[in-house]
């Protein structure tokens, strides 16, 4: 059976987290949290999480995770078929992690966990992702799920991390970039944020939220 390893805090571990059970995949838990341990690196190298164990093996770096599982659990597929609308999709989950969710992270640790960002990386986080943002307002389709017509993985990858991203861009810049820049995410997120599995994984995230504050 998969083991999927990381923490209920992780976006990246939620992503997963989101795509196993959308899939219907049996799989276990086990609580890792990101280090440079050697135990750990002997099992992720970065030491960053998720990461999964699997028969053959443990593999890391969530959308190389996600390709497996669509390769490997190939009943409910969460890929259209078609090999452009297959790389459409592949597209959209690049823009949204590569120019957006990649740019933001720099924020995180001053929005969330005490840290700072100096007055550049707030001009230059902001900079870039006002200009990603425009970019995936063109590819973004929203009619109703974010690539089309269908329910695809870009839609689980999505929903992770506007969330996280929403709740940066208002901590640090006093806007949601994401309402303003993709205004039909308001109708998007409440409608996937119906879906049974969506829903088990957002209960997970706010019991590991709740220990995270209470542990403070
Ligand atoms: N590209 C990686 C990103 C994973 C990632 O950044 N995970 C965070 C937790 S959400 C982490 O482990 N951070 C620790 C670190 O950067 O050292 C993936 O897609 O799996």
């Amino acid at each position: 059976m998969i083991k999927l390893c990381g923490f209920g805090l992780s976006n990246y571990y939620n992503k997963i987290k989101l795509v196993l059970l959308e899939k219907q995949i049996a799989f276990s838990e086990e609580l890792v949290y990101p280090s440079q341990d050697e135990a750990l690196l002997a099992r992720s190298p970065l030491g960053k999480v998720p990461f999964i164990e699997t028969e053959h093996g443990c593999l890391s770096e969530s959308q190389a995770i996600l390709e497996y599982l669509e390769d490997s659990y190939t009943e409910l597929p969460l890929y259209p078929r078609d090999a452009f609308q297959r790389a459409k999709c592949r597209e959209l989950i690049q823009h949204v992690e590569l120019n957006v969710e990649l740019i933001a992270r720099r924020l995180y640790k001053a929005a969330f966990f005490g840290g700072t960002a100096s007055d550049e990386t707030r001009t230059e986080v902001r900079e870039r992702l006002e200009l990603s943002l425009k970019g995936l307002s063109k590819l973004a389709k929203f009619s109703p799920y974010i690539g089309g017509n269908v329910y695809t993985a870009a839609d689980s990858v999505a929903w992770i991390h506007f969330g996280l991203i929403s709740m940066t861009t208002q901590k640090m810049y006093g806007e949601d970039f994401i309402a303003k820049y993709l205004p039909a995410t308001a109708d998007y997120m409440s409608m996937i944020g119906k879906r049974l599995h969506v829903q088990a994984v957002a209960a997970d995230r706010a019991n590991a939220m709740a220990e995270f504050m209470a542990n403070k």
